[in-house]
């Protein structure tokens, strides 16, 4: 799905209403009548207080027309106007005239009022700003939003969270609305995802409000959110007069003393997915425990006990994921960089492959085309050099991924891949993740769908996704604390049965159809 910029979102709307014939106000109503719905489904004409908290423009125009549909089926509400400007939008007047019609006057607020008093039990509609936000709310107006935030009820924000920019930070957190439930037009906000604007958000959801398929589908965008219906079409069936050899040979080169188990994560996590034949190039001293451990795995070591201190091999890999445990003695640095400097098979670097690579930046011109990398923060700050805020993070990446033909997979919450200009978000995943060999795991899938012939893209955006939703497997059977990297590695299975299972709705429909 994409994610659009606001000056995307104003395009579409100005070519729908074209398009479809219809005057702008009309988008408003169907937005509005979209949130009623929402919430009369939930309330079920539930009397309880509904305070909704209103701009001037057309995210406030949208939270009066709500207030209509809500007054109009008995619910008990109290409209104010937050009145930050006088240059009101057209649908916002016209939609203030159609409350009015009715009796009903909102309540101007401005830096002078006394701010409502808002009980726990109550719910806070916030129409205050929308994606239109282009400065810093005034004081009085923050001190309202700090007001709404202080008053424990629940608040249910109007397509983004008053307060918060679709394309920049926040000057402070005081000035920005803490939703617990984000009703979002057409498309989810980029903001939504990072780590630094998406904590003023507990969920979101989407709303359809018709703006034109295919002007969206057309758009070209610098981000897209990655679930099922995006990762289904890359999804290779295995095919029935195959053999393993079609499923290409990983080659896994890490590892060093106390450190072998990161090998194991990343070799065992590239046969889950699906990878034919595995090596794994270690130092001596994890022979025994290697090949015990993963019986499937072929083990050549370096003549070092401890280190890696030699990568030569006569096999032909597929492909290559390196640097998982390797630490960073000067004799793993250097014949890391040995390695590189020759090697053309395509690759993934991860952990201390990634560090080494920061220290030695000449290295990174010996990689080949759509090498993998994928960085935890820190070791993604020793790449990219130090960002001002989560979205410049993101540009620095572009800019890198593009000066370097790389894949960068930027680990997180919500984990980005960026190719070039593009940042694919995932939609998997949970915090119970966050545990010791998850990125071994991740590393080692990534380089298991290479092998069997995804694209490098294709497959860092398919891994973290499966990864992610192996993740959410494990949860639901063991609950967030539980989750070690050897169970997600047990889960890679489940998480593409998963891919393929329909939601029950559909099957009993299919039952009673029969
Ligand atoms: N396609 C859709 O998704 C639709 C969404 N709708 C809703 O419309 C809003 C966006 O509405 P818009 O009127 O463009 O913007 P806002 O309501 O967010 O802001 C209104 C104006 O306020 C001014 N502004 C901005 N920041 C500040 C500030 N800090 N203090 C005071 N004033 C501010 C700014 O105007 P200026 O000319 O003064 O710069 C804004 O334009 C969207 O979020 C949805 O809720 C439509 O209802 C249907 C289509
Ligand atoms: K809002």
């Amino acid at each position: 799905m994409k994610i659009f910029t606001s000056e995307q979102i104003y395009a579409a709307d100005r070519f729908t209403i074209e398009k479809q014939q219809i005057t702008s106000d009309i988008l408003m109503e169907r937005a509005s009548v979209q949130i009623f719905e929402w919430m009369n489904s939930r309330l079920q004409g539930a009397q309880v207080k509904i305070h909704l908290f209103c701009g001037i423009g057309n995210n406030g125009g949208d939270g009066i027309a709500l207030a209509r549909h809500l007054q109009e089926h008995g619910y008990s509400i109290g409209v104010y106007v937050v009145n930050y400007s006088e240059k009101r939008s057209k649908d916002f007047l016209l939609n203030l005239d159609r409350l009015k019609e009715r009796k009903l006057w909102p309540e101007f607020l401005d830096s002078e009022c006394e701010f409502p008093e808002l009980g726990r039990d109550d719910i806070i509609v916030d129409a205050i700003f929308g994606i239109g936000l282009n400065r810093n709310p005034d004081n009085w107006v923050a001190t309202l939003i700090q007001h709404i935030n202080s008053s424990s009820a629940f608040i249910l924000s109007v397509d983004i969270p008053s307060g918060l920019y679709m394309e920049q930070l926040p000057s402070s957190s005081d000035n920005v609305i803490r939703a617990n439930h984000v009703l979002s037009f057409q498309a989810p906000k980029l903001a939504f995802f990072l780590p630094q604007t998406g904590v003023y958000i507990n969920q979101w959801e989407l709303l359809d409000i018709g703006l034109d398929a295919e002007f969206l589908y057309k758009t070209k965008t610098g981000y897209e959110f990655i679930g099922k219906p995006e990762v289904l079409p890359m999804y290779r069936p295995r095919l029935k007069f195959s053999h393993k050899g079609n499923y290409g040979h990983s080659l896994i080169i890490g590892g060093s003393y106390g450190k072998i188990g990161a090998v194991q994560l990343a070799g065992k996590a590239c046969l889950e997915i699906g990878g034919g034949l595995l090596t794994a190039l270690i130092p001596e001293c994890g022979y025994t425990t290697l090949q015990t451990a993963l019986p499937e795995a072929m083990v050549i070591t370096c003549d070092n006990d401890d280190l890696i201190d030699d990568i030569s091999y006569e096999i032909q890999p597929t492909v290559i994921g390196v640097g998982m445990g390797m630490g960073l003695d000067k004799v793993s640095i250097k014949a890391f960089s040995a390695f590189i400097e020759k090697n053309n098979i395509p690759l993934v670097v991860d952990a201390d492959g990634l560090n080494i690579i920061s220290k030695n930046p000449k290295l990174l011109k010996n990689l080949p085309k759509q090498t993998v990398l994928t960085p935890h923060p820190k070791e993604l700050e020793r790449l990219l050099g130090k960002w001002n805020d989560d979205f410049d993070k993101l540009e620095k990446a572009k800019s890198f991924s593009k000066k370097y033909d790389c894949i960068i997979v930027i680990k997180g919450a919500h984990t980005i891949v960026v190719y070039k200009d593009v940042g694919f978000i995932n939609s998997t995943g949970n915090p119970g993740m966050a545990t010791a060999g998850s990125g071994d795991v991740l590393a080692g899938m990534i380089t298991g769908l290479i092998s069997q012939g995804y694209e490098p893209l294709s497959a860092a955006i398919f891994g973290v996704y499966l990864h992610g939703l192996s993740g959410d497997l494990v949860v639901s059977d063991n609950g967030y604390e539980a989750v070690t990297s050897s169970k997600l590695v047990g889960h890679i299975g489940k998480a593409f049965m998963e891919l393929f299972r329909r939601p029950e709705q559909e099957q009993n429909k299919e039952i009673k159809e029969v």
